[in-house]
């Protein structure tokens, strides 16, 4: 068994910049020891659904998934986006396996209940088969997991990416001591959106509900936060909010 797991999500605007994402790729490869890579892909998604003229809602971070939009989001995370990422961790020498939550059932989900908002297919995570986490990686293998897990009854949900990434890191946890890295395109949490200098370098329970009320920390940075507060409060070792050029710097926001 692994001595540590790095679980790393990358955010949807460095997915859709095929430069940054090849670097990023390339970064992700060379990190040491077992690691697993969580990704979005809502960007590419947004794209798609308006060129097919479905209405893109947006509430606090989640998409208003129905129908027509699973589809999408499904074909986009779960297939295009998933494997891509897959084929240039290949590229790069990594050993990579895409899974959506129903292969080899590894993570399920329960769809969100229609109040205050009806969300549709969107779900929230329930379970994650660690066991077979385990086994993967033990195998050598890199898994690639994108946002859409399913009921185990037969109906696909699409999840916030952050809080895959926190949820599988949460089951990596189980097995050894896990260090949970959130990339996008900027340096970190900023106090001011315009200036990549004003990083926030440290995040804790005590201090986010200020921020939040504030608007000072918006839109997809809700969940991000929400989700690496609750991760480090149940037993991840660490989380960072950083820059995807930066995977290997000790940079960014440490949540704690
Ligand atoms: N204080 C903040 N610092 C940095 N980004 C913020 C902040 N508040 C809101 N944001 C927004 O959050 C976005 C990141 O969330 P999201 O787009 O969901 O991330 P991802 O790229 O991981 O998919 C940033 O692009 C930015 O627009
Ligand atoms: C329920 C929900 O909102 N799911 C997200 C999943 C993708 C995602 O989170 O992508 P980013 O990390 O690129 O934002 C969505 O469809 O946008």
């Amino acid at each position: 068994m692994t001595e540590r797991i790095t679980v790393v999500k990358i955010g949807g605007n460095v997915i859709d910049d095929a430069a940054a994402l090849k670097r990023f790729l390339g970064e992700f490869a060379a990190l040491p020891g077992a690691k697993i890579l969580v990704h979005g892909g809502g960007k590419l998604a947004t794209r798609l659904a308006e060129r097919l003229e479905l209405e893109v809602r947006m509430v606090e971070g989640r998409r208003i998934t129905d129908k027509g939009m699973l589809d999408v989001v499904t074909m986009v995370y779960a297939g295009l986006v998933n494997k891509q990422i897959v084929a240039g961790l290949q590229a790069a020498g990594c050993n990579a396996i895409g899974l959506s939550g129903a292969d080899g059932n590894i993570v399920t989900a329960r769809r969100r209940a229609p109040e205050p908002v009806d969300f549709g297919f969107v779900g929230d995570i329930e379970r994650v088969d660690h066991k077979l986490l385990g086994r993967l990686l033990d195998a050598g293998l890199v898994p690639v997991f994108p946002a859409i897990m399913h009921d185990g009854r037969g109906t696909l949900l699409n999840c916030n990416a952050d809080s895959v990434a926190s949820a599988v890191a949460l089951g990596a946890a189980r097995l050894a001591p896990t260090d949970l890295i959130y990339c996008f395109e900027k340096r970190g949490v900023l106090r001011d959106a315009e200036d990549e200098g004003s990083v926030i370098r440290e995040i804790t329970a005590a201090t986010y509900p200020p921020l939040k009320a504030d608007g000072t920390v918006s839109k997809g940075m809700i969940p991000k936060i929400e989700n690496a507060l609750r991760a480090v409060e149940k037993g991840v070792r660490s989380v960072t909010i950083r820059s995807a050029e930066r995977l290997a710097d000790d940079s960014g926001t440490t949540i704690r």
